[in-house]
């Protein structure tokens, strides 16, 4: 069955605890936590106290993407706040394998996410390493923009070679633009786990809103 990953980036942040309760109880399987800097996004939203403070109200893994630079300076300080999962995007860390053992290392499972105009062919020396590999459908940064289907052609490599290979193991996670009319195109091309943002948090039936973007 397909994972959904609620974005909390779209949430009311004034009931946060709430809203996460909420779309616990509506089926949702991981927290997708949005971090950005103002300097690999031009965007900035929340940080590790953020993560720290939600970490209690939910039994849900807390999937935490940086969207920041140097990402090793912070993976640790993220682990201990409660990331289950920590994903780093390939173009934000000049040294991504050394980046991807620090996330190991620090005790919760490693991530990487290429952004839309990323050949997904520059991950395949990490591939072996990591538990999800995250694919951006819209230029990363905020919550609300157009799905771009040119990603999907990533997501089917990913597919295709975590069969050839016996020691890939990674989820593949598709993120941006996902709602009931275009979740259908993720499912086809091979994805396991949904980020939905807008689409969930701004339907006041949540469960309705995580069911259709799993069956649909
Ligand atoms: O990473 C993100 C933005 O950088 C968000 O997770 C993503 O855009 C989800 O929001 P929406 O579902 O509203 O597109």
């Amino acid at each position: 069955m397909t994972k959904i990953a609620p974005s909390i980036l779209a949430s009311d942040f004034a009931n946060l605890e709430s809203e996460i309760k909420e779309v616990e109880q509506a089926g949702a399987d991981y927290i997708h936590v949005d971090v950005m800097d103002g300097k690999f996004v031009p965007n900035i939203s929340i940080g590790i106290p953020v993560v720290k403070a939600i970490r209690p109200v939910t039994d849900l893994p807390l999937d935490v993407h940086l969207m920041i630079s140097d990402p090793e300076n912070y993976v640790e300080a993220f682990a201990e706040a409660g990331a289950s999962i920590i994903t780093v995007h390939q173009e934000a860390t000049s040294h991504l394998h050394r980046t991807i053992q620090l996330i190991k290392n620090s005790g919760t499972k490693a991530g990487v996410v290429i952004n839309p105009a990323t050949p997904v062919e520059m991950l395949k020396p990490i591939l072996h390493e990591v538990e999800l590999v995250l694919v951006m459908s819209v230029n990363p940064g905020f919550g609300g923009q157009k799905f771009i289907p040119e990603v999907m052609e990533k997501v089917e490599k990913l597919y295709t070679w975590r069969k050839e290979m016996n020691n890939y193991s990674y989820e593949i996670e598709v993120d941006g633009g996902v709602n009931k009319e275009t979740s259908g195109l993720c499912k086809q091309a091979g994805a396991d786990v949904l980020v939905a943002g807008s689409a969930i948090f701004n339907d006041r039936d949540r469960e309705k809103a995580v069911s259709e973007i799993r069956d649909s």
